[in-house]
C-alpha cells in the first residue's frame, strides 16, 4: 500500500507541477545541482527565481513557482491568491518534518502542535495574550529599555561606529523572560549564562538542520557532532525554566493564588507573567509540567530573537533616512513633551507614525521568512490541486513586494501604511505574523513591545546607520538577520 501511495502522491505532484513554472530539474537530484552553497549567493538565487516565476505567468501560475528540493517537491506561494487558500484554511495547520528539531527543546508547544491538539491548546492559550494582561508589561518594556538606553549613551556622540544588534536583542531576551517567565535574566548587564548561551546555540543549530539535508541521517546528526551539542544546550535550557517554574509555583502558592476560584480582581491587580497564568490554569485543564515548560520555552523562542530582528531592522531604516526620523522625533515630542516618563498605554496609541515604520521595517524584511505547512488533503488553488502531503512554503518577502499593492515596493517608504492604503489592500498581502487561524498568537505583545521601545530609543538619541539599504543584505535564518548587524552612531538629541 505504501508503494502504491507514494506513486498516487508522485504522479499528482508532477500533475500539479506542471501547470506551474519553476526551475529546471533532473530526476532525484531535482534543483539542488544549481543549488549556490553560499547562504547569502542562495538567498539572491531563491529571490531570483520567485520573482522571473511569479512574474513568468502569474495568471496561469496563480501566486505559486515549484520546487524539487533534491526528490522533494516544494511550492512556494508568493502572492496573496495563493497565500490566502493555505493560511485561511482550518484544517491544514500540520507543520512540515522540518520542525522536528525544535521538538526535543520545545516539545509539544504551540508553535509545532498539530491538528485537535493544536486548536484545544490554542483556545487555551489565548486569554494569556489577550490586550487587558499584555497592558501590564508595558512598565517591564520601560525598565528594559532604560537600561539599554544606559548602554547606548556611552557609546553616544563619539561618533564611535556600535553594532546595536546585539545589544537590542539581549534587551528583547531580558523583556521575554521577565513577561513570559516572571524572572529577570539581566543578560543586558552579564553576558556569561550558560542559559543565554544555549538558547542562542539552539536557534543555530536547528537553522542549520534546516538547511542541510545531510544532517537529517541520523548517522551524520551523530556524528558530526550536532547531535551532542543539541542535546546538552536542550538540557541547559529546560532545567533552567523548569527550575524558574518550581519557584514561582511556590511563590504563586504562598500568595493562596494556586488554590481555589482567583477572583478577577485578584488578577488584575497582579503583576503575572505568562507562566503565572498557566500555573493557575494548569490543575482545571490537566496541563503537565512538562507541557508548561514546553509552552514557556515557546515563549522565550518565538518571542525574543522575532522583536529584536523588528525592532532593529526599524530603527537601522529610520537612521538611512532623515526625513523620516525627523517625523519620529516630531511625534515623540509632542507625545512626551520634555517629560521623561516611561512610555504608558495612552502614549503608545498615539504613537501612529511610529507603527507606520515598524510595520515598514516588517514588510521590508519579515523577522520570520519562511512559514510553511504539510498539506493534511489535496488543496485545489486555482484549477491546480495539490496533493495532500506536499510541503508549501508562503513567503511573507514575495507578498509584501507585489507591485500590484505596493506603491514603492523595493524602498523603505512609511506612507504605506496611510490608513487608506492599509483599508485599499489584499489582507494577505501584509503577513508578517503569518495570518488565518494560525497567526502570531503574540502579534499584540510584540507592536506594544516594539514602539515602546523605538519611542524610548528616539526620544533620547539620532541615529545615523553605516550600510546603506539593499547592502546589509538580511539572511535568511529561522529568524532573518542582517547580514553586518546593525552598525549606526548615535548622538544624543
Ligand atoms: C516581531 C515579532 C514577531 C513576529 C514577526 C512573529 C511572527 C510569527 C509568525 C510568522 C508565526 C507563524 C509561524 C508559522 O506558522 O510557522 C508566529 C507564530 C507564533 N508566535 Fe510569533 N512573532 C513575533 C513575536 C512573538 C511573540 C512576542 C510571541 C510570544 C510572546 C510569539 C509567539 C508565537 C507563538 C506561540 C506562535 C505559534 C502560534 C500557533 O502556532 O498557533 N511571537 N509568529
Amino acid at each position: 500500500r505504501k508503494i502504491t501511495d507514494f506513486i498516487t502522491y508522485y504522479s499528482k505532484a508532477r500533475k500539479a507541477f506542471s501547470k506551474i513554472p519553476g526551475p529546471p530539474s533532473i530526476p532525484l537530484f531535482g534543483s539542488a545541482h544549481l543549488f549556490k552553497w553560499n547562504v547569502m549567493k542562495f538567498s539572491y538565487q531563491v529571490e531570483e527565481w520567485g520573482r522571473k516565476y511569479l512574474l513568468a505567468d502569474p495568471e496561469k501560475s496563480h501566486g505559486m513557482w515549484h520546487l524539487w528540493a533534491g526528490p522533494v517537491p516544494v511550492i512556494v506561494c508568493g502572492t496573496h491568491e495563493s497565500i490566502r487558500v493555505i493560511l485561511e484554511s482550518n484544517s491544514n495547520i500540520t507543520k512540515p518534518h522540518h520542525y522536528q528539531i525544535l521538538e526535543k527543546w520545545l516539545g509539544t508547544g504551540l508553535v509545532i502542535r498539530t491538528n485537535n491538539d493544536w486548536h484545544a491548546r490554542r483556545k487555551l492559550l489565548t486569554p494569556a495574550f489577550h490586550f487587558n494582561i499584555l497592558r501590564r508589561y508595558i512598565p517591564i518594556f520601560g525598565e528594559q529599555t532604560q537600561i539599554l538606553l544606559n548602554i547606548f549613551d556611552e557609546h553616544a556622540d563619539t561618533n564611535e561606529i556600535v553594532d546595536v544588534f546585539p545589544l537590542i536583542k539581549r534587551c528583547g531576551l531580558d523583556i521575554i523572560a521577565e513577561t513570559a517567565m516572571g524572572t529577570r535574566l539581566g543578560s543586558q548587564t552579564h553576558h556569561n549564562s550558560q542559559y543565554i548561551d544555549a538558547v542562542y546555540r539552539l536557534s543555530q543549530i536547528a537553522w542549520d538542520h534546516i538547511r542541510f539535508p545531510w544532517l537529517w541521517l541520523k548517522p551524520i546528526w551523530n556524528i558530526s557532532g550536532y547531535a551532542n551539542e543539541f542535546n546538552s544546550k536542550c538540557e541547559i535550557a529546560q532545567n533552567f525554566t523548569r527550575k524558574v517554574i518550581e519557584q514561582r509555583r511556590e511563590a504563586l502558592e504562598e500568595e493562596g493564588l494556586l488554590d481555589g476560584e482567583v477572583t478577577e480582581e485578584q488578577v488584575k491587580t497582579k503583576k503575572l507573567a505568562l507562566l503565572d497564568l498557566l500555573l493557575m490554569m494548569q490543575k482545571a485543564n490537566a496541563l503537565s509540567d512538562e507541557e508548561l515548560r514546553a509552552e514557556v520555552d515557546t515563549f522565550m523562542f518565538e518571542g525574543s530573537d522575532t522583536n529584536a530582528s523588528a525592532i532593529g531592522f526599524t530603527l537601522w531604516f529610520l537612521g538611512q533616512h532623515p526625513e523620516y526620523q525627523e517625523k519620529v522625533h516630531e511625534e515623540i515630542d509632542e507625545i512626551f513633551g520634555s517629560d521623561n516618563r516611561h512610555p504608558t498605554e495612552e502614549d503608545i496609541c498615539r504613537m501612529v507614525y511610529i507603527e507606520k515604520c515598524y510595520k515598514e521595517a516588517l514588510r521590508m524584511t519579515p523577522p520570520v521568512p519562511i512559514i510553511a505547512r504539510q498539506l493534511s488533503h489535496d488543496t485545489p488553488i486555482g484549477d491546480v490541486v495539490l496533493p495532500e502531503g506536499m510541503t508549501v512554503i508562503v513567503s511573507p518577502v514575495s507578498a509584501s513586494r507585489d507591485a500590484r499593492y505596493w506603491e514603492r515596493p523595493e524602498e523603505f517608504y512609511p506612507n504605506h501604511f496611510d490608513s487608506d492604503k492599509q483599508a485599499a489592500r489584499d489582507s494577505y498581502s501584509f503577513i508578517p505574523f503569518s495570518g488565518g487561524p494560525r497567526n502570531c498568537i503574540g502579534q499584540k505583545f510584540a507592536v506594544l513591545e516594539a514602539k515602546s521601545m523605538l519611542a524610548q530609543i528616539f526620544r533620547r538619541f539620532r541615529i545615523e546607520s553605516i550600510d546603506i539599504w539593499p547592502a546589509n543584505r538580511p539572511l535568511p535564518e529561522i529568524i532573518l538577520k542582517p547580514s553586518n548587524g546593525f552598525k549606526v552612531q548615535l548622538y544624543r538629541r
